[in-house]
């Protein structure tokens, strides 16, 4: 499995004269600034500004209805703050305000995985994972030319079904066809919204590992605490459309957020064989208690 290394490829448009050998890259910065997103006079997302470095994978963290798939939508330029600003900094330095992006080159430099992505339930694995490469569309060059699309199917374990109809995909199936259809885009900037809710214990640490080989600057919306301790390098966390804590997992993930974000007990401690913070629950604190009854 190539997770970091190309495939011998063929020229493609964005790199003239060039192999386009892999799906990876060294990703971006990425820069939220005090986003207000409002529906009528409700506001969604209060002030919320976060960043991230190139390569870095940050969890987005938060209770149900906090706010992080807005978020993501914001950073992703399908939703226009109402007011604020998300700029993305290049490899080559250059600054840009991501919402002045035109949409095809805004696909270039970021790809989104929905929760539920939908797609036409007549394609097979192979032809949405084809619809990716449509930014980086060449008059005259197919689609099934481009090696890309093979690389982005192995690493997201799909090869061995490229010709099962989506419409027959177990949930865990279409997850990975979507993470390859984002990975045929070749992104700088990955955004992922709870990528692993269909997939299994074992699935979900490989699906996560692949993520982290391929060195791209990630968003991951998630809600295992442990999960993210494990695999992201820092942690955003949205209560009610706010930012209450941000900053390196290890720093982030406490049992005072446990306990003042999602109303439960439990000990955060490092893991007894691994370098990393073990979180452990015992149940719903009791002021969570008394809010339930
Ligand atoms: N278009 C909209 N119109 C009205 N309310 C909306 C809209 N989009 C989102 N919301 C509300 O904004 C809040 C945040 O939603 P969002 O989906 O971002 O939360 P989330 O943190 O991703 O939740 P979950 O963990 O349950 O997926 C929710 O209360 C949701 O109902």
């Amino acid at each position: 499995m190539a997770f970091y290394g190309g495939i011998e490829g063929t020229a493609d448009s964005d790199h003239p004269g060039g192999l386009m050998t892999c799906v990876t890259s060294s990703g971006l910065t990425w820069r939220v600034d005090n986003v207000h997103w409002n529906v009528g006079a409700t506001e969604i997302l209060r002030g919320v500004t976060a960043s991230g470095e190139p390569g870095e994978i940050t969890a987005l963290l938060g209770p149900n209805g906090s706010g992080k798939t807005t978020l993501l939508s914001v950073l992703a330029g399908v939703r226009r703050p109402t007011s604020g600003t998300v700029t993305v900094i290049e490899p080559g330095g250059a600054q840009r305000d991501l919402h002045g992006i035109r949409t095809r080159e805004r696909a270039k430099l970021l790809a989104l995985v929905e929760q539920h992505a939908q797609t036409e339930t007549v394609l097979t694995v192979r032809q949405v994972v084809e619809l990716g490469r449509i930014p980086h569309r060449q008059r005259g060059v197919p689609f099934h030319l481009h090696s890309v699309i093979d690389e982005a199917m192995e690493i997201a374990e799909v090869s061995a079904i490229s010709d099962r109809s989506w419409a027959t995909l177990s949930g865990g199936e279409r997850q990975r066809t979507q993470l390859a259809r984002a990975l045929a885009q070749q992104p700088s900037l990955l955004l992922l919204d709870e990528p692993t809710n269909h997939l299994d214990l074992h699935h979900q640490i490989d699906f996560l590992t692949r993520i982290r080989s391929l060195g791209l600057s990630t968003v991951a919306a998630l809600h295992d605490l442990e999960l993210a301790a494990a695999f992201c390098d820092r942690a955003v966390v949205l209560d009610r459309g706010e930012v209450v804590a941000s900053g390196s997992v290890d720093k982030v993930i406490t049992p005072d957020l446990l306990d003042r974000v999602y109303g439960v007990d439990g000990d955060v401690e490092p893991h007894p064989r691994v370098d990393r913070p073990h979180v452990r629950w015992t149940g719903l604190t009791t002021s969570t208690r008394k809010v339930l009854i």
